[in-house]
């Protein structure tokens, strides 16, 4: 039965609130639960089983045996369910929507948006389930033939954050599911729901029991529940996107069973702009990727640099496009801008605006929690003659604050960019073909917009360097190779040895 909704579903299926292990929706072990929160009001609305370290084995023996016969599924077989599941979503798009936004607090348009993102991955890896091959080469040595099969790795876990809990988990399921893994997820603690109509539809493709599996849990048995899924030995691959802190240990646990690990960590993005560039392309960039889901993208801009020449104009744009915001409810007609996802995020916020105006900062725009709103609800705000003492240059924001530094010369632009141990993104605009080339080679990070703050498609490799993690995720063959090994085979022909 479904329970009473706070908004209208036209499909009820959709709505599953138990966790999906062995094909069959099933309680944690102990039977508890854990409470999901609408971040618009504050109220929680649903709830779902809180699984515990104790509740890992069995699903994992699921997906292993789901293995056995899912490896063997022709690709063109796997590509049709992964396109049957796409066509599902594509569907039920505004439903799943819904459910996004009242466990993220992101605006609804925001939350079709991701859908449609995130579909551009399961069309993505339906392609690439077809396209998986291996290599053959005559050697030196004669009457010798060497070849490369690929296979797939084995089951995989994925421990998917709550800023994207679509796209992140498409992204990753798509790799998987295309290249022969089963996979199990366990999603943030803030957002099991859009997880579990995810796994539905997978059910509703064909995909076969145990293909995709859904583990949820509460916040308190995140860490026991992970570890366990980390040094299972039938867990072969582990994917993880979320903080570099939580990474590491992601990477140590997994470091035992010497498993494949995908990283997708930190960001703290810096985003350039040059006395030559178009500032209201810039602004325009700037407003899309900073303000989407209140700044709680791992890719948004943390540090933006601008040169002293436009600077006081840049600011001036910027602020009057922010102003124009509509922070409310992600349901809302109307709405530009919903809350933070979680109450931790406010505190921090607060607390880096407090730290700059310390440091001399002036807050143009914003500057706190609204009050008076139920809901993790923080004013856009903006911060003025920006230093590098301030703890907004080295932490990471995840929340709607803008810090704007000034620079005179692009070696002191670059320098102040790459002045961080991560390297997810960086943003640069200027109309200089020279400089363009340069900061490409210059910039230390994993993906470069180039007079973009947008780069995130399927096609194009999604990934980090330095303490941003390793590994790729979307983009042809890097991605699906993170779900597969490679064998060699050397075949001595008749009369060698
Ligand atoms: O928050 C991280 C993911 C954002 C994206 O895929 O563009």
């Amino acid at each position: 039965m479904v329970p009473k909704l706070p908004f209208e579903v036209k499909n009820p299926s959709l709505f599953k609130d138990k966790s999906l292990v062995g094909g069959e929706w099933v309680e944690a072990g102990s039977g508890k639960r854990f409470d999901v929160i609408d971040p618009g009001s504050d109220k929680v609305w649903a709830s779902a089983p809180d699984n515990a370290a104790e509740d890992v084995d069995a699903a994992v023996n699921a997906a292993h045996q789901a293995f056995q016969t899912y490896k063997k599924v022709n690709p063109r077989t796997r590509a049709q369910w992964l396109l049957k599941w796409d066509a599902l979503i594509r569907e039920n798009r505004d439903d799943i929507a819904h459910i996004v936004t009242y466990e993220t607090g992101k605006p609804l348009a925001e939350s079709q948006g991701e859908l449609d993102y995130a579909l551009g991955f399961t069309w993505w890896f339906a392609g690439e389930a077809e396209r998986i091959t291996g290599t053959i080469q005559t050697p030196s040595a004669p009457g010798r033939r060497v070849f490369t099969v690929k296979q797939p790795i084995g089951v995989a876990a994925a421990l998917v954050p709550w800023n994207f809990p679509i796209a992140m988990i498409l992204r990753k399921a798509g790799a998987a599911l295309a290249a022969g893994c089963t996979m199990i997820v366990k999603p943030s603690p803030e957002t099991p729901l859009s997880v579990l109509a995810l796994a539905e539809l997978a059910m509703q493709a064909g995909f076969p029991k145990g293909v995709f599996s859904v583990l949820t849990t509460s916040l308190e048995n995140t860490p026991p529940l992970s570890e366990t899924l980390c040094r299972h030995p039938l867990i072969k691959k582990v994917t993880f996107t979320g903080s570099t802190r939580v990474g590491k240990l992601v990477a140590k646990l997994c470091s035992d069973g010497l498993k494949k690990v995908t990283l997708e960590l930190g960001g703290n993005c810096p985003f350039l702009i040059f006395d030559d560039a178009d500032l209201n392309q810039a602004a325009d960039a700037l407003m899309a990727l900073k303000w989407r889901h209140a700044g709680q993208a791992c890719i948004t801009a943390n540090r933006v640099y601008v040169q002293k020449g436009v600077y006081d104009k840049f600011a001036e744009i910027l602020t009057q496009k922010t102003s124009k915001l509509v922070v409310g409810h992600g349901a809302e007609k109307g709405t530009t801008m919903g809350p933070v996802t979680t109450p931790r995020s406010l505190d921090k916020a607060l607390n880096q605006v407090e730290d700059a105006k310390k440091y001399g900062g002036q807050v143009i725009l914003g500057g706190g929690k609204i009050i008076g709103k139920t809901g993790y609800f923080f004013e856009p705000t903006i911060i003025l003659g920006a230093k590098k003492e301030m703890l907004i240059t080295s932490e990471e924001t995840f929340a709607p604050v803008l810090a704007l530094y000034s620079f005179d010369t692009e070696e002191e632009a670059v320098t102040a960019a790459n002045n961080t141990s991560m390297g997810l993104a960086s943003y640069y605009f200027t109309k200089n073909i020279d400089r363009t080339w340069r900061l490409l080679e210059n910039l230390e990070a994993g993906m470069i917009g180039m007079n973009t703050g947008n780069a995130s498609a399927a096609e194009s490799p999604f990934g980090g360097i330095k303490e941003s993690g390793y590994g790729k995720e979307s983009g042809k063959d890097v991605a699906i190779n993170e779900y597969l090994i490679t064998k060699t085979g050397t075949l001595t022909l008749d009369g060698h040895f």
